[in-house]
């Protein structure tokens, strides 16, 4: 007997233009601009991102019953080139809902990086053959195939709220998430918190960094 999967509608791609800035900041610096509380704690790089890499894009995403992956191999399938998987997955991180083989046929599909919230398996299929993966973690132990699961619908990622189409950035430090509606300012607003770290760069190298707020912080209490 199949299983009823909801899939609501697909939202606009965003302009490839503001992928690639994304693809220029780090998640720090989009987490430091929107409150410090963007980031999906827990999920890190897990396979295939390379040093310096950071991948973005617009969730594709999938709540799914834990340690059971039927509608995200659909999700696969239903993929567009570009978005970054997202599996809510509960965090049960006790059994793989993804592996070599969906990494594989992932990368065919076109798609920017996998997103779960959960377990993934198969870390050397998915080294050499995925796009990037993040997940809360890595179990040998595989997936049952029966549903039932939402497709495009809000998620929970780590405690973080996606939306299909909000805008996902993952590097070294994981992963962070960026409404669709405040995605343009929040770029601009990571751009220039960009600008302003170079700029503190350049003042460590010259040995001009300002210290002096942390003396005014501070009152040092001498010890005997
Ligand atoms: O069995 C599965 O569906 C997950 C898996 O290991 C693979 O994709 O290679
Ligand atoms: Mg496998």
């Amino acid at each position: 007997m199949p299983v009823d999967c909801p899939i609501h509608p697909a939202t606009p791609l965003p302009p490839t233009e503001l992928v690639d800035r994304l693809t220029k900041l780090a998640t720090s610096l989009v987490s430091d601009v929107f409150g410090r509380w963007a980031g999906a704690p827990g999920l890190l790089p897990v396979a295939g991102l390379t040093t310096g890499q950071v991948v973005a894009g617009p969730a594709l995403t999938v709540r799914t019953r834990p340690g059971d992956n039927l509608v995200v191999h659909k999700a696969l399938d239903l993929a567009r080139p570009g978005e970054v998987l997202v599996v809510a997955g509960g965090g049960q991180t006790d059994r793989a809902v993804l592996g070599g083989l969906m990494g594989q046929y992932a990368t065919t599909r076109g798609l920017a990086a996998l997103v779960v919230d959960g377990a993934v398996r198969d870390q050397a299929d998915l080294a050499a053959l995925a796009p990037p993966v993040f997940a809360t973690g890595v179990s040998h132990l595989g997936p049952y195939k029966d549903g039932p699961g939402e497709l495009r619908c809000p998620v929970a990622l780590a405690g973080v709220a996606v939306a299909d189409g909000d805008l996902v950035i993952g590097d070294a430090d994981g992963i962070a998430v960026i409404p669709r509606a405040r995605a343009e300012e929040i770029v601009a607003l990571a751009e220039e918190k960009r600008s302003a770290e170079e700029a503190e760069r350049r003042a460590i190298e010259a040995g001009t960094w300002d210290r002096a707020w942390i003396d005014a912080a501070l009152r040092m209490v001498e010890l005997p």
